[in-house]
């Protein structure tokens, strides 16, 4: 066995390999001890009494998915060999061989959690001019293929994808292979197919680029290998280009928080959260799909916005819409299962039940009176003949096995009704036989049974032995009370029965595979119908968030670049304030405007500001309505972001340089029709280099690239800019000082902020009072000075030599927090005040004593 094993092995290295031994998969040598460890199995080992005893840890073949599961999911590959013939029958060996190669790229985790996930597999292959690359969600059968020029734009759609496998034809060198690790993307090597394949010419029928031919042959090709079984709903691949899409690199997707919380990483605090209201797991990987790749074009955005507006004006349509929608199961993974031939037939009639919801859905829409929700319903085909097939063939409660029967209604076939006749008819000659043998015998508790062992039976128990008619029973089994015994009669009905049930079950699993069959030739029917009902979920969702949240109908132009938001709010955070609470501000950036310099204190909403304008584009962009009383937009060829203080993990750079490197992104690559929001850059640098560094960025900004900028800065010097670049205005977030305390007014106002409160925002954190204190005097000595831009030195006196002492006089914090000499010594005799000494009466008066104190005090 172990000379198959390693046989096996061999040709796959990089693979644990679950080895099928009876009803337990086995793992063994390093796979036994590396598996063994990360699935908590109990390390054994095989013939123990030899010298080098072969490690070895199983798991039972019923369980086995979990723990292939959280090795794939862990990034690690897992081989399953079957036994391929019953090894009763065998003779020698026992023939086993690969029958699926789970890899992280094609892992098809049905936990309804990632229903709304999509498992993308991605295939790059490198050519002379350029990488081609293509990708594939197997569960869906879904391919896109592009072509990109560099490794960096390569690794850009990878992170953006959230691929966890990648097939790569060529050599990378250290830099990338370790960007990928960190990335936690498997690389695996391409596979030699031999033959043509139709899967393959399928797939890239529509294709004309070769580098994008080659990713998907590729792509197929590996999951050809993997998968060993029909692969019937692969789809024809669509080529895209990303600069048909409004672009974002990974860091702009994260930083503004798409579809993950940047704190959290999980769904709630992101777009996705308020904007998904879907009811498929297919509407929500759309929806997704859609904020990865928002629109360019305005007539596509008007039709996306035309559906939402109509769903919207229509409520009672909306409504049941969604309540037939709530009926149906996600159509596209179950093609997968149809193709795969891994479909039960209690999935099948999910599919039949989604099928059913279909009709009321086109009956809602073609009722309303609405143009759109007409077409749109005249373009859909809701297949009710599979439907009717499937119902009219299963029983409206199946199994979920396949192979045992019970699965087929009654009518659909002849031969399988005769069967079942023919099985009736026997057990009711059993019923009959027992009445007959009971009369016969005088024994009335004898009882006809059945165990697997022995078949039909007579039982009668001990205290009725003696009238038993020796001469027609057999005596099969003794129990302690009671005894078995057969009859030539018996058997030969047994006969009957048992042949009528092998035969039904297997004419009934004979009719299950050829529906399944029939089914498979609508799969391309199927995934266009699941295409479209995703769709209209999706627009349901907008309807409805635009309604509860009071959205409006953006409009585009494409002429200028002029943005004008009326009331525009921040569609995240106003979700998680009190209704009502969250500041509107509006956004205007025409033809003189490129640029907002936006000062203010630290907490007034600055970063909130810039990134409700990115959301209310990327909103816009994908046909969503937005959070503003009105919006006017530019379309958007691509957004950059520098925001946060998040370090790049992934490619193991400093802050500082990955604030440099999201800046430089902007720099060489916005075009005048690109959105660039830059919050506090500098902040991560010496005082001078930042501030130098953000001035001359502004400068380069204004003067070279044209776009338009939200730039937040904590340098108030840089507002001076306002009277030498035309096209930068200022403004600030408005806060108010009362009583000592800041006030936060969130409003955008024009012109620069007048102070910068910081330590006011120090002291609402908490921060011990010394620290608050010491801050308050340096800063008034630096404000002494005239300008901080002072000479270095100047600034190292300032620290090094700052007196200690403290007047009562210094500010207004000081005076808030500082005790009096009075105060002092009253606090110091309560805390020496020894209670047992004293009555009650001595302590009134005491308390009397200090309060005319602390009067003459003040
Ligand atoms: N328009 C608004 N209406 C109501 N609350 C707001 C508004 N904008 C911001 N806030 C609140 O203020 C908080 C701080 O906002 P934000 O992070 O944008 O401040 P900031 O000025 O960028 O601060 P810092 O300079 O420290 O980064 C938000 O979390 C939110 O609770």
């Amino acid at each position: 066995m172990m000379e198959q094993y390693h046989e096996i092995k061999k040709q796959y290295p990089d693979a644990f390999l679950f080895y099928r031994v009876g009803d337990f998969y086995e793992l063994f040598e390093d796979d036994a001890v590396k598996g063994a460890q990360i699935l908590e199995l109990t390390l054994t080992h095989r013939s123990n009494k030899a010298e080098n005893p072969v490690p070895m840890a199983g798991v039972p073949h019923v369980a086995v998915q979990s723990y292939v599961d959280t090795l794939v999911e862990k990034g690690y590959k897992v081989a399953l060999c079957e036994q391929l013939e019953d090894p009763k029958k065998a003779k020698g060996m026992v023939k086993r061989g690969i029958i699926q190669l789970v890899t992280p790229g094609t892992l098809m985790n049905d936990k309804p959690s990632e229903a709304k996930e999509s498992n993308y597999l991605t295939s790059v292959v490198s050519t002379k001019s350029c990488f081609g690359l293509a990708y594939s969600d197997l569960s869906t059968g879904e391919i896109y293929a592009t072509h990109l020029k560099s490794f960096a734009a390569v690794s850009n759609e990878l992170l953006s994808l959230r691929t966890r496998e990648v097939v790569f034809n060529g050599h990378l060198n250290e830099r990338d292979s370790d960007f990928l690790h960190k990335a936690n993307i498997t690389v695996s090597e391409p596979v030699e197919l031999t033959g043509k394949h139709a899967e393959i010419s399928f797939a890239e029928q529509n294709l004309t680029n070769s580098a994008e031919k080659s990713a998907v042959k590729q792509l197929v090709g590996y999951l050809l290998q993997t998968q060993r079984r029909s692969l019937a709903h692969l789809q024809a691949a669509q080529s895209y280009e990303v600069s048909q899409y409004l672009q974002m690199s990974h860091t702009v997707r994260d930083n503004l928080e798409l579809t993950a919380s940047a704190k959290t990483g999980k769904k709630m605090g992101s777009l996705f959260w308020v904007l998904d209201k879907t009811h498929t797991a297919m509407g929500g990987r759309l929806l997704k799909q859609w904020l990865a790749r928002p629109l360019l074009s305005v007539a596509k955005l008007g039709q996306r916005q035309e559906m939402v507006q109509a769903l919207l004006d229509e409520y009672f349509t909306r409504e049941n819409i969604v309540d037939a929608l709530k009926g149906v199961y996600d159509l596209e993974r179950l093609t997968g299962r149809i193709a795969f031939g891994s479909v039960n037939a209690r999935e099948l009639l999910q599919l039949a039940h989604s099928l059913a919801a279909v009709p009321p859905i086109l009956a809602a829409m073609q009722k309303a009176d609405n143009k759109n929700l007409q077409n749109f319903a005249q373009e859909i085909d809701p297949l009710r003949g599979v439907a009717k097939l499937i119902t009219s063939t299963i029983v409206d409660q199946p199994p979920v096995l396949t192979t045992e029967g019970g699965l087929i209604k009654s009518g659909v076939d002849s031969q399988l009704d005769r069967y079942r006749d023919a099985m009736n008819n026997g057990k009711k000659w059993l019923t009959e036989m027992e009445q007959e043998e009971r009369a016969k015998t005088g024994i009335d508790n004898l009882k006809v049974g059945y165990n697997k062992v022995f078949g039909y039976y007579i039982q009668v128990t001990n205290s009725n032995k003696n009238k038993v008619p020796l001469d027609r029973y057999q005596r099969k089994q003794t129990l302690t009370n009671a005894e078995r015994y057969i009859t030539p009669e018996l058997k030969e009905h047994e006969n009957l029965i048992l042949e009528a049930q092998t035969k039904s079950t297997d004419l009934e699993y004979e009719l299950f595979v050829k529906l399944r069959d029939e089914v498979k030739k609508y799969i391309p029917a199927l995934q266009k119908l699941g295409g479209q009902i995703a769709a209209l979920d999706v627009f349901c969702s907008f309807a409805q968030v635009a309604e509860e949240n009071n959205y409006c109908r953006p409009e585009f132009h494409t002429d200028n670049q002029d943005v004008k938001v009326v009331a525009g709010r921040h569609p995240v955070v106003e979700q998680v304030m009190k209704a009502g609470s969250y500041i509107p501000n509006d956004v205007k950036l025409t033809e003189d405007t490129d640029i907002f310099l936006i000062t203010g204190p630290n907490m007034s909403g600055k970063s909130t500001y810039m990134r409700q304008m990115a959301l209310i584009a990327v909103m816009a962009q994908i046909g969503s309505f937005v959070p503003a009383d009105s919006a006017d937009l530019p379309i958007f060829d691509q957004i950059f972001t520098r925001i946060g203080a998040a370090d790049d993990l992934i490619s193991g750079q400093s802050t500082f340089m990955v604030e440099m490197t999201e800046a430089n992104d902007a720099l060489q690559h916005a075009t005048k029709r690109s959105l660039v929001l830059f919050d506090e850059i500098g902040r991560g640098t010496a005082t001078y280099d930042g501030m130098a560094l953000a001035g001359a960025i502004v400068q380069y900004l204004h003067d070279e690239v044209g776009a338009k900028v939200l730039f937040a800065t904590h340098f108030h010097e840089l507002t001076a800019m306002e009277h030498t670049l035309s096209h930068l205005k200022n403004i600030h977030v408005g806060a108010t000082e009362e009583n000592g305390k800041l006030i936060f007014l969130h409003k955008i106002l024009p012109g620069p902020a007048d102070q910068s409160y910081g330590i006011h925002v120090a002291q609402l954190a908490g921060l011990p009072k010394k620290v608050l204190r010491k801050a308050t005097k340096l800063l008034k000595r630096l404000e002494a000075q005239g300008s901080s831009l002072g000479p270095a030195s100047t600034q190292l006196d300032l620290f090094s030599n700052e007196p200690e002492e403290s007047s009562a006089s210094e500010s207004e914090l000081e005076a808030e927090n500082e005790l009096t000499a009075k105060e002092k010594d009253i606090l110091d005799e309560i805390s020496n005040l020894y209670l047992a000494d004293q009555t009650p009466l001595q302590v009134m008066q005491l308390v009397e004593n200090w309060q005319e104190d602390l009067k003459d005090e003040n």
